[in-house]
């Protein structure tokens, strides 16, 4: 037959052969089976609509048997996008026949990157793809199978209060001499609540009572903090459920997060210092949540990389953890309230040290016998303005007025606006990587909806539901879309042509294909926009039929 389907050459520039397409060398798509000349056959197992006809008449190649009775209307509109169909070129080469568009048709919703995001990752990954980046894939995988984890053994009991199915964020059989908090044991649990459905941490103290009800005072001024840098509480009750009198603080539940400690200090992975521009990262979000909380006038006793969760690698998240705890828990157990004054003087002691632990990623730095040689290393290997905060931050409530974390913001100056410029950056890309998994997704509720028709054993008993009329129509369009030949009969593959034809259908451009059955019976030419109203028509006449009433 030797015909091509239309507009088949790598005409899509937009986005240009995808990186990782499955042919990197794309030929020409051939029909399973090269013959001499195109040739158009008689309508083998199945009735066409009239249209279809209308289409081969209108190229002059061959005659069909006469239509059944088709629906008029729809004819009238397939006819008029045939009218409008866009001027084509054609070109016979060794027996073959290339068609080809002279415009590039509007039928794509994929566009490039944004210029301004494409540049600012750099050439190595400013190749277009069709698919998000296989580094943002994995980590979003990563949360989601962290969300999905169901532990063996939960070590307490399975609801707790109006939270269920616990699982525990650290090993069980961990000594819980190790699980140390403010001089309490502590556990960390993943658990669902039964009010909302969502997933919170819930931090147990175990063996602690709460006596009186200044606790839950400083409770509710915890529970207004809020900031994008601090892990939010929500929730505290007291409970007998672990068979002590334990107290349950309730956090929102950050999906794949890791704390400090594990990321920069431990496991001895880490020789080198940290970037000095990450270590800027982390002081303008850090700081930015300190500023929040000792703004409602309280401090937060937990700057300890232990107690600060970071999510994500490109651009890390920072997220103060554990917030609100020993305040509450001092309230509860003081006659006389701890001056927050005092306590933020801490807090900012609590950045210098945290600072120094991390910028030499060495959980030894802090030791007071190793602490003068790590200010020296800091001194010599960073720049004099993270210096000058660390000393500003260690010198915190030891000589003259209060420091204060404003003085902080003041001295990071300008590497706020360095960090903003990366946040919206990171903004830009990320939306550019969503906006082509929503192209994915469009497609696939296409082919969702092509897998249901096709191949169906019967449709109101009838067995050959799916080879007849508009069926048999998209199960051949399914064999031009996924099981295209080279000349040799080895599979033709490639991703390119897939996308772009399954967008073609979804637009219902007024393009026209060659069809043909495997036994090359039947040949048909058609356009995308009768493939569109046969893959809607006969989808939403399997979707009418109702559901049987459980009743009967
Ligand atoms: N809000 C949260 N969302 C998601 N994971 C959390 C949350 N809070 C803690 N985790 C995870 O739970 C685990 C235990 O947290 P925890 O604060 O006890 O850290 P830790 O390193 O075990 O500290 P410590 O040495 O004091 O016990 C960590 O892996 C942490 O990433």
């Amino acid at each position: 037959m030797g015909l091509l389907p239309l507009d088949t050459t790598k005409k899509m520039d937009r986005p240009p052969f995808p990186a990782h397409s499955m042919n990197a060398h794309p030929q020409p798509i051939m029909p399973r089976k090269s013959t001499s000349a195109p040739v158009m056959r008689g309508p083998g197992p199945s009735s066409y609509s009239s249209l279809r006809q209308s289409h081969v008449k209108q190229y002059g190649m061959g005659s069909l048997q006469p239509p059944p009775p088709a629906k008029a209307a729809a004819n009238k509109m397939r006819t008029n996008k045939l009218n409008t169909a866009p001027a084509q070129a054609q070109v016979d080469a060794g027996g073959t026949t290339y068609f080809y568009s002279h415009h590039q048709p509007p039928y794509t919703a994929y566009v490039q990157d944004p210029t301004h995001t494409a540049r600012s990752r750099g050439k190595s990954t400013s190749q277009p793809t069709f698919f998000c980046s296989e580094g943002l894939k994995k980590e979003l995988i990563q949360r989601q199978t962290g969300c999905q984890a169901v532990a063996d053994e939960t070590g307490g009991p399975s609801e707790v209060d109006s939270y269920h199915s616990l699982h525990p964020l650290e090993p069980v059989a961990q000594d819980l001499e190790l699980r140390r908090l403010f001089g309490h044991t502590s556990t960390c649990y993943r658990a669902t609540s039964s009010k909302d459905g969502l997933f919170y941490c819930l931090r147990r103290l175990h063996g602690v009572r709460l006596t009186t009800h200044k606790s839950v005072q400083q409770f509710d001024k915890w529970r207004k903090v809020e900031h994008s840098s601090l892990v939010s509480l929500r929730e505290m009750f007291t409970t007998k459920a672990f068979g002590d009198n334990s107290v349950v603080f309730v956090y929102d539940y950050l999906p794949g997060a890791e704390t400090l400690d594990s990321r920069h200090l431990q496991g001895g992975r880490h020789a080198r210092a940290l970037p000095e521009s990450l270590l800027w990262d982390y002081i303008v979000q850090l700081a930015a949540a300190v500023r929040a909380v000792h703004t409602a006038g309280l401090a937060l006793y937990t700057l300890d990389s232990t107690k600060i969760l970071v999510t994500g690698s490109g651009s890390p998240r920072l997220f103060m953890n554990c917030a609100g705890i020993m305040d509450i828990l001092t309230f509860d157990s003081t006659s006389t309230p701890v001056d927050p004054t005092l306590q933020q003087q801490q807090d900012l002691v609590g950045i210098g040290q945290l600072l120094v632990g991390v910028a030499l990623q060495s959980p030894t730095a802090t030791q007071p016998e190793n602490f003068h040689q790590s200010l020296e290393y800091l001194t010599s290997h960073f720049s004099p303005d993270l210096h000058h905060i660390v000393q500003y931050c260690l010198r915190s409530g030891s000589e003259g007025p209060p420091h204060s974390i404003v003085e902080v913001l003041s001295m990071i100056g300008g590497r706020v606006y360095h960090c903003l410029e990366q946040a919206q950056l990171q903004r830009d890309w990320l939306e550019a990587e969503l906006s082509k998994e929503l192209e994915n997704g469009r497609l696939f509720r296409l082919l969702a909806k092509l897998g249901t028709i096709t191949e169906r054993p019967e449709y109101d008993g009838d067995p050959q539901w799916a080879e007849t009329g508009d069926r048999y129509l998209l199960k051949l369009f399914r064999d031009y879309l996924f099981h295209q030949v080279q000349p040799s009969g080895a599979p033709w593959v490639d991703l390119a042509h897939i996308v772009q034809s399954l967008n073609k259908l979804d637009s219902g451009v007024s393009e026209n294909i060659l069809l043909h059955s495997r036994d090359e019976q039947s040949v048909l030419i058609v356009s995308y926009s009768d493939l569109k109203s046969c893959i809607d028509q006969t989808f939403s006449q399997l979707t009418a039929v109702p559901f049987p009433d459980s009743n009967h």
